[in-house]
């Protein structure tokens, strides 16, 4: 096969019904990057913009590389994220477990089933089916573990990372402990919502015997079919979200906010990063009925435009230092942004998708809110003065409670041939 015909290769859209053609022609290795393209020599997002140019949705994130998927690529419409608790009886079955997920996770970001075996009548399909024909629709799948991950039960006590801290109590925090913690996170995203369902699906399947599933987690943003510009997507209150997240395709802004490595970081997690996951619930029906002056003086920015408060476009830098006539400053201090913003000296990278389960039975309410999801090379640094800072004084706080939590240490990348944790176990 020609350079130029790989290439078109993992730019077309790519069915799990072409995936199993071509395996079956013994081409699936150059999807593996055997052969001619070296796996992780395609850059995250090199093949999987925002937004494809075609506006195709069937493109494949190399599964394998330096670091892991799903974390500095340009997030897709839906997520499907849980966390399990592992019941494996020692670390042999740990390793068995990670090494099965990593089979089946690389070859369901390229599109194909979890597993080959789906023809015989005598026995259960290795795959669960609901994913057949359907493109890959940008799968990344993502693996962390958690703080209760290094206890007594592994033998790995001693290697928990001082980063991997248990996240202090936050003011206002009302922590429920189904939507909380785990031994091992997995965030799943794809571009469609039966895609990254499936994945999750046969992980939970795989774990059989070594793992449960502790809590789990669907969320969406606006579908690039409904938004083909691709502009920043708006939270469910309305406002646009993301408009001052790092440029990490950048790669000395992912060194210094994402990656881990060096410090006092264990060697086996350099190239990996800390993701902290928080499931804030919004109190919709009283924002609702709250003035469209307030919801702006409460984020610190225009709700039309994005603007921050007294600017006009949606990507000019905010001026915290700005004042009205009356010498107030336009953007108020207990804003959202002016809290958030650290000046200008802390950054993590912001994940994050709405959510929306259906009705709180004891108050007729909505129960929707956000996933926040954040990656940063250390919370320690990070996330956690942020967080301080806003649960102590962000105007925010009116309209949001955190309901749950977990910071999880995810690995670095992996090479076709070896499992993800074989830094570490
Ligand atoms: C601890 C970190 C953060 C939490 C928790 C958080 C919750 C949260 N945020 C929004 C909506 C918006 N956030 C925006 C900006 C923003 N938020 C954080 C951090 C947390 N947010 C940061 C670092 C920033 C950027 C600050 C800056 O320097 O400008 C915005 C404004 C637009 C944007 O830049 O994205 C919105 C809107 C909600 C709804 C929420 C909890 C439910
Ligand atoms: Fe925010």
């Amino acid at each position: 096969m020609s350079g130029s015909s790989k290439k078109d290769l993992f730019q077309k859209s790519f069915s799990r019904r072409d995936a199993l053609k071509l395996a079956g022609a013994g081409g699936i290795g150059l999807l593996l990057g055997v052969g001619g393209i070296k796996a992780g020599a395609l850059g995250e997002g090199m093949l999987a913009p925002a937004v494809p140019a075609d506006g195709a949705k069937g493109k494949v994130v190399p599964f394998y590389g330096e670091h892991q998927a799903g974390i500095i690529t340009p997030m897709q419409d839906f997520i499907c994220m849980g966390a399990f608790d592992l019941t494996a009886k020692n670390l042999g079955e740990v390793r068995e477990l990670f090494t099965r997920w990593t089979e089946a996770a690389a070859r369901m970001s390229q599109g194909q089933g979890a597993g080959d075996n789906n023809s015989s009548p005598l026995v259960p399909p290795d795959d669960t089916g609901e994913a057949e024909g359907l493109n890959p629709s940008r799968t990344t799948i993502t693996f962390g573990l958690g703080a209760s991950f290094f206890d007594e039960r592994y033998g790995l006590s001693g290697q928990r990372p001082a980063a991997l801290v248990d996240l202090p109590r936050f003011k206002g925090d009302a922590l429920l402990s189904e939507w909380s913690g785990g031994d091992v996170a997995v965030q799943v995203c794809a571009d469609d919502p039966q895609v990254a369902f499936h994945a999750i699906r046969n992980l939970i399947r795989i774990a059989r015997g070594k793992a449960v599933l502790r809590w789990l987690q669907e969320g969406f943003q606006r579908t690039g079919a409904a938004d083909p510009q691709g502009s920043t997507p708006r939270n469910l209150l309305g406002f646009k979200d993301g408009t001052n997240n790092p440029d990490v395709q950048d790669a000395a802004a992912a060194k210094e906010i994402v990656w881990t490595e060096g410090g006092d970081h264990p060697s086996w997690m350099t190239g990996g990063s800390y993701l902290v996951m928080r499931r804030i619930r919004m109190r919709i029906e009283v924002w609702d009925r709250t003035t469209l002056g307030e919801q702006e003086a409460t984020f610190g920015r225009h709700r039309a435009t994005g603007a921050p408060l007294g600017g006009r476009t949606e990507f000019e830098p905010l001026d915290l230092a700005k004042k009205d006539a009356a010498g107030k400053p336009m953007i108020p201090a207990d804003s959202h942004v002016a809290l958030a913003n650290m000046e200008g000296k802390v950054k993590i990278l912001r994940r994050g998708y709405s959510y929306s389960n259906g009705i709180d039975l004891k108050t007729g309410q909505l129960d929707a809110g956000l996933l926040f999801l954040c990656y940063n090379r250390d919370p320690r640094e990070q996330f956690i003065p942020m967080q301080m800072r806003l649960a102590a004084a962000d105007k925010l706080n009116e309209y949001i409670v955190h309901v749950g939590s977990g910071l999880y240490a995810c690995l670095p990348g992996v090479k076709p041939g070896g499992y993800i944790g074989s830094t570490l176990f």
